[in-house]
């Protein structure tokens, strides 16, 4: 089934915010939008002359029309007008929430005041839509004005920011993203939070230089369309939070002047070039030093490790024995990692000894999955770390040891954290889903992958997950230079002519 997003906002005349810019933004990503009309807003680049809502039963012989024959996965509301749309729209969310068969994801981006700073309601609105509409949204996208003018709490620093979001679950808002653009603090840099009530232990910080470009107009309407454009696509609200503010700096790079005026934020499709994307903010980093984040890892920060031999893996099996090294090495591997989950596993320590040894026979790179101790007291070519390790493991003591480092990501909010440490490679999983290890919600699919590898483009990139005989080629066609395999070599009948056949479909990519 296509994916249909409503847009429930005000139209802009001047053709860079509301409504305008929620469609452009959702084709972007592929969405098509059906749009909801508020208010008919008569303004240009130098601001608002009038709102001119839309009355409620206009209102509602727009949503019968769609209700009948183009339900959402997800609704964006943005500008509602007046007290009594407000009301309008909570019911029918409302109504939605409990009758549909497929609940819909409610995104609201509270447009109370213009960025020109004028107010796009016709009255107080605040507490209509605290008592109406706010506990029924699953994801709030609220500026640091809204946020304060919502919440009552003003944006001094962190720990206010966190004092808001939870100011927000109490209402009953299901997830926020409280954006930074207005905030300036640390000084020129902008910065966004994200948090879900459902996961209070962790909070997704990100940031980057403020750009200096006076062309903005539209960037929050924007902004919340892309979140809901990639919820509908299933994406994790990590992953929809950091899309959406690659897209804003890609659009305000690009950004011109039409009128007199403020010009509206470009929209240049899906983001493509990595330094459009934020920092992922690590507590310590730079940025989360100054943010005053609690340190989480008990070692010193690492980045930039050795440099891998190649930027093209080829065919990565993945085992857990060392006679399955053993096997691989013989028919030819050059990179291989040795995966055993059991840390009590008997001689673990001989195994892993083994395996470096093997190594240096047929002339291959092992990697050692997970025991970074071992794998530096042995000597391994490298090791293949998860994002949990990140903080668990001593990086520093990886690096200063000259070992390799693989890291595996989910998704882009991982893949630009794992960035931050400039590994030896990163690993996109998982491609298909797969029985070797539990990957629910973790699946990523190809299309994904085609974004992944030419952002990460500097990087050897390895895909994992799912991949068999009949897969590797479309796998191999996305660029990816190296595909990591666990069953299609350790199930199949005859792994000596599996290796042969995985090795042929990927080197005639
Ligand atoms: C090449 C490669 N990619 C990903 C993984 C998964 O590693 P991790 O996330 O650490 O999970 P476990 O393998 O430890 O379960 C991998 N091992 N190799
Ligand atoms: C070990 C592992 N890591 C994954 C990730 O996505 O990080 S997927 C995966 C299992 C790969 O096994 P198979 O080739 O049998 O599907
Ligand atoms: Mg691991």
């Amino acid at each position: 089934m296509n994916k249909v997003v409503w847009t429930i906002a005000g139209s802009d005349s001047g053709g860079g915010a509301g409504i305008q810019a929620d469609v452009k933004a959702m084709q972007s990503f592929g969405i098509h939008t059906c749009t909801v009309v508020t208010a008919l807003t008569a303004q240009n680049s130098m601001g608002v002359e009038a709102i001119n809502p839309v009355g409620v039963e206009i209102i509602a012989s727009q949503l019968k029309a769609l209700e009948q024959d183009m339900p959402a996965s997800v609704i964006k509301i943005g500008m509602l007008a007046n007290e009594e749309q407000i009301k309008f729209i909570a019911q029918r969310i409302q109504e939605y929430k409990t009758t549909w068969a497929c609940k819909p994801i409610i995104i609201y981006d509270p447009v109370v005041v213009a960025s020109s700073g004028e107010n796009l309601t016709e009255d107080d609105v605040i507490p209509a839509l605290k008592e109406h509409l706010l506990p029924l949204i699953d994801v709030l996208t609220p500026n640091t004005k809204e946020t304060q003018s919502l919440t009552g709490v003003y944006l001094i620093g962190p720990s206010a920011v966190r004092d808001a979001a939870t100011t927000f679950f109490k209402i009953g808002i299901k997830s926020v993203v409280i954006k930074g653009g207005h905030w300036d603090y640390p000084q020129g840099y902008c910065i966004d939070f994200c948090q879900s009530s459902a996961d209070l232990g962790t909070e997704y910080w990100l940031g980057n230089k403020t750009l200096p470009v006076p062309h903005s107009h539209g960037t929050g309407c924007s902004f919340a369309s892309v979140i809901a454009a990639c919820l509908a696509h299933e994406y994790p609200l990590k992953d929809a939070f950091i899309l959406a503010k690659a897209y804003i700096n890609q659009g305000l790079k690009a950004a011109k002047r039409f009128g007199q005026g403020i010009g509206p934020v470009a929209h240049c499709g899906f983001p493509e070039n990595k330094d459009d994307f934020p920092q992922v903010i690590e507590p310590d980093s730079f940025l989360g030093l100054e943010l005053d984040l609690d340190p989480v890892s008990a070692h010193p920060p690492a980045m930039e490790f050795a440099k891998c031999d190649s930027l093209k893996l080829g065919l990565y099996p993945v085992v857990d024995t060392v006679s399955w090294l053993e096997t691989c090495l013989v028919n030819g591997i050059k990179t291989i990692q040795l995966r055993i989950k059991d840390y009590l596993a008997p001689d673990l320590e001989t195994k892993i000894e083994q395996a470096v040894a093997l190594g240096h026979k047929y002339q291959a790179n092992v990697y050692i999955n997970d025991h970074w101790q071992l794998a530096i007291k042995h000597k391994a070519y490298g090791v293949h770390l998860g994002q949990e390790d990140l903080y668990l493991a001593d990086l520093a003591a990886i690096k200063m040891s000259g070992l390799r480092l693989g890291l595996s990501t989910h998704g882009f909010y991982e893949m630009l954290r794992a960035d931050n440490y400039k590994p030896s490679y990163l690993a996109f999983g998982a491609i298909y889903s797969t029985t070797t290890k539990d990957m629910t919600g973790q699946i990523q699919g190809l299309e994904k992958l085609k974004h992944f590898v030419p952002l990460m483009k500097s990087y050897p990139t390895v895909a994992i997950g799912g991949i068999d005989l009949s897969r590797a080629k479309e796998v191999a066609h996305t660029g990816v230079g190296s595909i990591a395999v666990v069953r299609a070599i350790t199930e199949s009948e005859d792994p000596a002519l599996a290796i042969e056949k995985l090795q042929t479909e990927i080197s005639c990519e």
